[in-house]
């Protein structure tokens, strides 16, 4: 497998605070994959050490088999639409595409204004003037026109409508069928991003807590639902656990097959695995103490 961000222990830390803890991560190339969790989880602090804005406290991250922005070779090969997608507010739309000229060995000038004339957007406006779903989408334009190997955007729809999100996504898998891009993208919305996203990364509390392919997950994460009892369910690994007076459910993950007739299993949703993820059990067994 050919990793596109290789983590080994990464670890940043502000203070005395770990932002990102541990993190051993290979994220697969030619995927779309989607980096979720609660705020403060880590994500901004992960895509910033991928593209190199800051150093490692502890571990290594390699992106593309080099070091984060080592140099120009390694620069041109990663796009980053950082959070709120930022832009010159005082340039205008097409001063915006000839600075990525100019900045950007691999520019593709013919994709960059067939993508803003399709939007609409005119080149004599002033980016600081247009709409935050437009401006996404200027930043989207940079970001596609550059012709990165890998693309990575942090929580680049956060801002927008329904509609603008949708937009927006499409314009982003079109890029990635049509340049055979790699994307690491950051939001809360993970029904957007179940519609992009063939690989998931769930960080929770500055840990990575599960990384792999969607229908892996979706295939291996079970629901099951049963009269409360004191035995928890045997060899099954538990993501979560909730209990009322007569029923107890647990998300569990499992390789095999569920066979004890005493749990009725149901299908996650991705959705529902990553809220799985992000309210873990507490601290295991104790039927006897949640009574
Ligand atoms: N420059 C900084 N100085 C100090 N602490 C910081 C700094 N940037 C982030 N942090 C802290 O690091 C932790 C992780 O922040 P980060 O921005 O990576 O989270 P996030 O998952 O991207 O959150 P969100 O979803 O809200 O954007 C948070 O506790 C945050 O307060």
């Amino acid at each position: 497998m050919t990793a596109v961000i290789q983590a080994r222990g990464l670890g940043k830390k502000y203070g005395q605070r770990w932002a990102l803890s541990e993190c051993t991560l290979d994220i697969p190339a030619g995927r779309v994959v989607g980096l979720v969790g609660p705020n403060g989880a880590g994500k901004t602090t992960l895509l910033n050490l991928a593209v190199g804005q800051m150093q490692p406290t502890a571990g290594s991250i390699e992106v593309l088999g080099g070091r984060p922005a080592s140099g120009p070779e390694q620069l041109a090969k990663v796009g980053y639409v950082a959070q709120d997608a930022p832009t010159y507010a005082g340039l205008s739309v097409g001063e915006h595409l000839r600075l990525g000229a100019r900045l950007n060995p691999r520019w593709d000038d013919a994709v960059a204004r067939e993508r803003i004339g399709r939007l609409g957007l005119e080149p004599g406006h002033r980016a600081g003037k247009l709409s935050g779903g437009q401006r996404a989408q200027l930043a989207l334009t940079l970001g596609i026109a550059k012709r990165p190997e890998l693309l990575i955007l942090d929580e680049p729809v956060a801002a927008l409508d329904p509609l603008a999100r949708r937009e927006f996504l499409q314009g982003l898998m079109e890029a990635v069928a049509e340049h055979s891009l790699s994307v690491v993208l950051s939001s809360h919305l993970v029904s957007d991003l179940e519609r992009t996203c063939d690989y998931l990364i769930v960080l929770v509390e500055s840990r990575v807590q599960v990384a792999g392919d969607v229908d892996d997950l979706l295939a291996t994460h079970h629901r099951l639902t049963g009269p409360r009892k004191d035995t928890l369910p045997q060899d099954q690994h538990v993501v979560s656990e909730s209990h009322t007076d007569r029923q107890s459910t647990y998300v569990v993950r499992t390789d095999g097959r569920i066979h004890d007739p005493a749990w009725t299993v149901g299908q996650l949703g991705l959705e529902d695995l990553v809220l799985a993820y992000m309210t873990p059990a507490p601290s295991r067994p104790t039927l006897e103490a949640i009574r």
